[in-house]
């Protein structure tokens, strides 16, 4: 489990991730959104105890990272996949890592093997795509077979089938009972991949609950009706409260259930062709509830 406890990180005069409390546990994949600058590095960081917090604190399975000596059985991450010595070879560097925290040299051909990377392991590194350098990232942080994965934005450079391979593997992760912590700016990319979300803008935080809580969060929901009286269906709802759109044949209403709804327009004799429940989707969900945090919103001028 991952505690993080009132942490704050000023740099100067900016204040990177303020007083932000959340846990990320076990067994599930959790994504850790924002726009960009909201603070997600900065926070990733500090749980590793690369950066220290101003104020506050964060724990790893109880205690802080920086206590535990061979941090790779305990915590992998991938923080930036370009962050490797483009001479050495994909074997070299992983070899050099598992010396450094003690771990069996078997270990190197197990995760290569399993990222993919068998059949270049032998190749320097600088030759690689941004892809397999994010699957090298990706085999350094399973070195240790921690408990604890760590990922900044993993799906960045990939295309499409390595989009599937990460999502797979982070699935399978949690699966086996690890805690896995996703970070991304993007909802689309979490939004297949994540069971629960922590959402942060400004370095405060705006949400941590599972996606299903956080999706029925848009005000956009409504119900659309569709019917040939739409006129008088619109005067109806709006006398008992409801806000319509009409639109054709077709009213978007908030305000009111679909089951009151349906109940006006029988009392009242009007047809209904059509009667759904519409959710915001978690994109619309995530760009109203970061609105007020994104740093430079498109048009502003600066
Ligand atoms: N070393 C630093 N010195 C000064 N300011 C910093 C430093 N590191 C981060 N910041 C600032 O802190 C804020 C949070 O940055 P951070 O990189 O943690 O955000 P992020 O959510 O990871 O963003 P992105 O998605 O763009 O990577 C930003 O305003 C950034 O400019």
């Amino acid at each position: 489990m991952i505690d993080v406890n009132e942490l704050t990180k000023r740099y100067g005069a900016t204040t990177a991730v303020n007083r932000l409390t959340f846990t990320v546990r076990p067994g599930q994949v959790t994504g850790f959104l924002g726009p960009n600058g909201a603070g997600k590095s900065t926070t990733l960081r500090m749980i590793l105890g690369l950066h220290t917090p101003t104020s506050g604190a964060v724990t790893v399975g109880g205690r802080p990272f920086r206590d535990r000596s061979r941090g790779l059985r305990h915590v992998g991450a991938l923080l930036d996949a370009q962050d490797v010595h483009g001479g050495h070879t994909a074997v070299a560097h992983l070899a050099a890592l598992a010396r450094s925290n003690r771990l069996p040299r078997a270990r190197v051909t197990e995760v290569l093997e399993e990222v993919g990377l068998a059949g270049v392991a032998r190749r320097r590194v600088d030759g690689f795509s941004l892809g397999m350098k994010q699957r090298l990232g990706i085999a350094a942080a399973l070195l240790g077979d921690p408990p604890v994965l760590l990922f900044d934005e993993p799906l960045n450079g990939l295309d499409p089938e390595g989009v599937k391979w990460v999502r797979d593997l982070f699935l399978r992760l949690a699966a086996q009972g690890r805690t896995v912590f996703v970070s991304s700016h993007l909802m689309s990319e979490m939004e297949h991949t994540a069971d629960q979300l922590v959402v942060i803008g400004r370095g405060e935080l705006i949400a941590a609950e599972s996606l299903a809580e956080f999706s029925a969060r848009g005000t956009r929901r409504g119900v659309v009706v569709g019917t040939s009286a739409a006129t008088a269906l619109r005067d109806l709802l709006a006398a008992d409260g409801a806000t319509v759109d009409l639109d054709g044949d077709q009213l978007t209403v908030t305000g009111l259930p679909a089951s009151r709804v349906s109940e006006i327009a029988q009392r009242h004799r009007i047809p209904l062709h059509r009667l759904d429940t519409r959710s915001a989707s978690l994109e619309e969900a995530f760009m109203e509830l970061t609105a007020a945090s994104v740093q430079y919103p498109a048009g502003e001028s600066r």
